[in-house]
């Protein structure tokens, strides 16, 4: 099937910045569009953004010479050609880009065509993109990790860590489980007013207060478990990214948001063992640092067993920085996350390579989001049973939720939700 046609526009993320749109047609009129999100506390091995840096236009953050390489270049070099196949095509846009981070094009332009590409060949074979992506098995729900309160970069508060979240795993369905975890963000939100505590919220939509401590966040939260009507552990557990190379200063790990204190490597991690002999946690990601390969090594021996580690910024979802992890004993899962890596075909490649060696794979958004549902499909396309994408109150989170919601009710009896089971260890 012929690609006959590739535009390109800048839109708008979550965050009111530029990002890219692409728009692909195929020669039977089969059509994909596809938007790229954008990170915060981005990993430094991540596939490059362009973004326009020279001209005024917000403040150089457009994404104006991405639009155009992608209406001239991409579309010059693919127009009228039959890639025939997802994985052909990924080829044809990293050579064309020719850098080995994507950085002349812009990784931020050759997702948004690769996942078009994905979504036109979808339309034209007529199956919901998920099963385009993985098969007729791909049928496993994911638990939502619902961010309910953001710090570190993601917030203007005092909380250093970036990310606690509520896991719902208890449930019959994705449907039950959604209702659970908003049960506990709309409990959690009567808590903070009862404390007189804000309830604004953070880029991933999660409660952003000022707390006298990180403790205070999960104290919080398994007190609106419990007001909602759930276990804390059994029904809803809990699971953090403290986002912790944000925290890293001269081999440190810095307290940057409240009291300015700094820990090295090993009291951080007898922090983490410490609060998973107290909190019911699941899934602790990037709880050290990506300059910190030792201590992630010596983390993953101590805690490897107890519960899921997640590696985010140390593999940037990067075959090769993954290989180094599987070679050093560094975490049980990885975070897949499409705009670190650049191409759709990439990020299958990594999901398989840490399947292959024993690893979760933890599929996650941006906190610069757009309405864009790529990764909802992604998530049950390789079945992996656990997702994050915020928390339920701002729409280009919840998209991601109703992409879900829609997928469980189209596959009907043959839907099966992931549940506790999901998590690794
Ligand atoms: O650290 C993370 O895992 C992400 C997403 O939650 O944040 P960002 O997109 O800012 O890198
Ligand atoms: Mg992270």
């Amino acid at each position: 099937m012929r690609i006959t046609h590739i535009d390109a526009i800048e839109v708008l993320d979550s965050r009111g910045n530029p990002t890219v749109e692409a728009a692909l047609q195929l020669e039977d009129g089969s059509e994909g569009r596809a938007m790229t999100p954008s990170g915060a506390s981005t990993g430094m091995h991540e596939a490059a953004e362009l973004r326009d840096g020279d001209s005024h236009r917000y403040g150089g953050k457009g994404v104006q010479k991405a639009v155009a390489g992608i209406r001239d270049e991409i579309a010059g070099a693919l127009a009228n050609k039959d890639p025939g196949e997802q994985r052909a095509l990924d080829r044809l846009l990293c050579e064309l880009d020719g850098t080995p981070n994507k950085g002349r094009l812009g990784a931020n332009a050759i997702l948004a065509v690769s996942i078009a590409y994905a979504r036109a060949v979808a339309a034209s074979r007529k199956l919901p993109l998920y099963r385009h992506l993985g098969g007729d098995n791909a049928v496993t729900l994911p638990v939502p990790c619902l961010n309910v309160i953001n710090g570190g970069r993601h917030a203007d508060n005092t909380v250093d860590f970036q990310e606690f979240k509520i896991v719902p795993h208890h449930a019959a369905s994705f449907a039950e489980s959604i209702r659970m975890g908003e049960e506990v963000f709309h409990a959690l939100k009567k808590l903070l007013q009862k404390h007189g505590l804000s309830t604004g919220v953070g880029d991933e939509g999660g409660f952003a207060p000022n707390l006298h401590s990180n403790e205070q966040a999960i104290e919080l939260i398994i007190a609106a478990i419990e007001a909602a009507g759930y276990r804390p552990g059994e029904q809803v557990a809990l699971a953090l990214d403290p986002a912790a190379s944000e925290m890293w200063h001269h081999g440190r790990y810095r307290f940057f948001k409240s009291n300015q204190s700094e820990i090295d490597s090993q009291a951080m991690t007898a922090l983490w063992s410490d609060w998973l002999q107290r909190y019911p946690i699941v899934l602790l990601e990037d709880p050290l640092s990506e300059h910190d390969w030792d201590g992630w090594s010596e983390a993953t021996r101590q805690l490897g067993n107890r519960v899921e580690l997640v590696g985010d910024d140390i593999f940037c979802t990067n075959p090769e920085l993954l290989q180094r992890g599987i070679r050093e004993g560094v975490a049980n899962s990885i975070l897949i996350k499409p705009n670190q890596i650049g191409t759709v075909t990439e990020t299958l490649d990594c999901v398989e390579q840490a399947k292959a060696a024993g690893y979760g794979c933890y599929v996650s958004h941006r906190s610069g989001e757009t309405e864009d549902t790529f990764i909802a499909d992604l998530v049950v396309a390789i079945g992996c049973g656990h997702i994050k994408t915020g928390s339920g109150c701002r729409g280009e989170r919840t998209a991601k939720f109703n992409r879900l919601l829609r997928i469980e009710h189209e596959l009907g009896s043959r839907a099966r939700f992931a549940g506790r089971a999901a998590f690794v260890r």
